[in-house]
């Protein structure tokens, strides 16, 4: 039956494709309140297909509203969809996201980030394409596959399909919580396929993920924009006061400056240094997927291990700067920097509010500025860690084997999904993550990609994994 599924899945490709044209069509930018409209509008489209491949109680939850900057906001429904439930079979949750990063053709995009392009080398562009859209419509495809061959799925399927991962799943946990002993009762192990291979080759199976801490930095000072001629050198200006603030908070190679922030990280054991042997990545890999040789760290252990096992702060952006091209001569009244922390095991994300908050206060203390000055940590997601010898991850080596003929890579992932730990914590289920795309794809960047192979292979992948759980002996 597999053999029927993946000559379906080949012969198919294209449909397939249309499919996520459709998708990357919408621009379900969850952090943009003006396409809030468009976030609905995918989740109607998402819908709609599960409808139509007869997936059994399409339901939607509402988790209610969004409090953005003191206006109301609806918050996108969580999807969920049943395919199949027979009680003799294994259920496996499929958690996914189909809301995108924002996307502008000024910020440097070679085509429009909402349309889909295939390149000459078959690589598909667009905004959502590896994040998340393409992995999601991976297993619609499963569906579609199933359905049309007439093929019983060999496991029971669920889905939960969120539109505000991007940012920090709001509304998410306690839904989760609520639905824990009802839709997500028999759920046996959940799959997450929204991370990316280590590099541009191998596939891999990863276990861990950072978590997220995001800031805002508010500085407000004259009721209203200056002439910077007029005003300039007279009066305390509040971009002058975020940047001495901002340049306190991380040092040109990566060290952070908050006062205690290291002090909760998991000491590296002689046992967990090792998982970083003979792992497929090279530092050109580095390179390319970042399109400059600009690596802080000189071996390749070492990048990894402070994209999966140190934390980092990255400076996002300021909002209520002056950024257009031109030379306007304006002292800007108020400034919101944007910054986060990724934070690893063992963490705590009050714990790192608290600290931020405080050294943030005192250095605004320092500049004896007369502007003012708020912090806060805008969301926050913890990180998270399985256990990589649970059967869904053995049933996932199994199936990479099959479909890539090479053993997967275990991995940990750099960014985060805020929502996994809830998943693990609240149902007591393994989270596996089986990711689609390759490391040079581009997620949360310009001309994000996903390879058509990727698509197509990584499909087959997701639907060999569902009959590797099957075939696996009982526990
Ligand atoms: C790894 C996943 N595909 C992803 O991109 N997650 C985001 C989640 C997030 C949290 N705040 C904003 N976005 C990420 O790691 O940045
Ligand atoms: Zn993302
Ligand atoms: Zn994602």
């Amino acid at each position: 039956m597999v053999d029927q599924f993946l000559e379906y899945v080949e012969k198919h490709q294209n449909d397939f494709i249309e499919r996520l044209r459709k998708a990357v069509a919408i621009p379900s930018v969850s952090s943009d309140p003006n396409r809030r409209q468009d976030v609905f509008r995918m989740s109607e489209f998402l819908i709609d297909e599960l409808k139509a491949l007869d997936a059994i109680n399409v339901e939607t939850r509402d988790p209610g509203q969004q409090d953005f900057h003191g206006t109301p906001l609806p918050l996108p429904p969580i999807v969920l969809a049943t395919v199949g439930n027979d009680p003799a079979k294994k259920t496996i949750l499929v958690y996914g996201h189909y809301d995108v990063q924002p996307a502008l053709m000024e910020d440097g995009w070679d085509t429009d980030p909402f349309t889909l392009v295939e390149d000459e080398q078959h690589r598909l562009l667009g905004r959502g394409s590896s994040d998340d859209k393409g992995p999601v419509l991976g297993w619609i495809n499963v569906v579609e596959a199933h359905k049309s061959l007439g093929l019983e799925m060999p496991v029971n399927l669920k889905f939960c399909l969120e539109g505000m991962e991007e940012s920090g799943s709001e509304g998410l946990e306690p839904i989760i919580h609520e639905e824990a002993d009802k839709y997500f009762k028999d759920v046996d192990s959940v799959c997450i396929s929204d991370n990316y291979w280590l590099g541009t080759t191998k596939p891999c199976l990863t276990y861990g993920l950072r978590g997220v801490s995001y800031f805002h930095l508010t500085v407000q000072g004259p009721a209203r924009d200056l002439h910077s001629g007029v005003f300039g050198g007279t009066v305390h200006e509040p971009m002058t006061d975020l940047f001495a603030l901002m340049s306190k908070l991380v040092t040109p190679d990566g060290k952070i400056l908050v006062p205690g922030i290291y002090d909760q990280v998991r000491p590296l054991t002689d046992t967990e240094e090792k998982t970083y042997d003979n792992l497929a990545f090279e530092m050109h890999e580095l390179h390319d997927a970042v399109g400059s040789a600009i690596n802080i760290h000189d071996s390749v252990r070492h990048v990894l291990q402070h994209r999966w096992r140190h934390p980092s702060l990255s400076l996002h952006g300021v909002e209520g700067a002056f950024y257009n091209p031109g030379d306007k001569t304006v002292v800007p009244a108020r400034v919101v920097g944007k910054f986060s922390i990724r934070t690893v095991p063992d963490m705590e994300l009050d714990k790192v509010t608290e600290l931020v908050t405080k050294y943030v206060n005192d250095e605004f203390k320092k500049l004896n500025s007369k502007n003012t000055m708020k912090i806060v940590c805008s969301h926050a997601g913890n990180h998270w860690l399985a256990s990589p010898e649970h059967w869904s991850y053995v049933a996932a080596a199994k199936a990479v084997e099959r479909v890539y003929k090479v053993k997967p890579d275990l991995t940990r992932e750099g960014g985060s999904i805020p929502i996994t730990l809830t998943f693990q914590d609240a149902l007591k289920r393994n989270v596996l993550l089986l990711p689609m795309g390759r490391g040079d794809d581009g997620a949360h960047s310009i001309n994000e990609k996903l390879d058509r192979s990727n698509y197509v292979e990584g499909t087959k992948l997701l639907g060999t994994y569902l009959y590797e759980i099957a075939a696996a002996k009982p526990e």
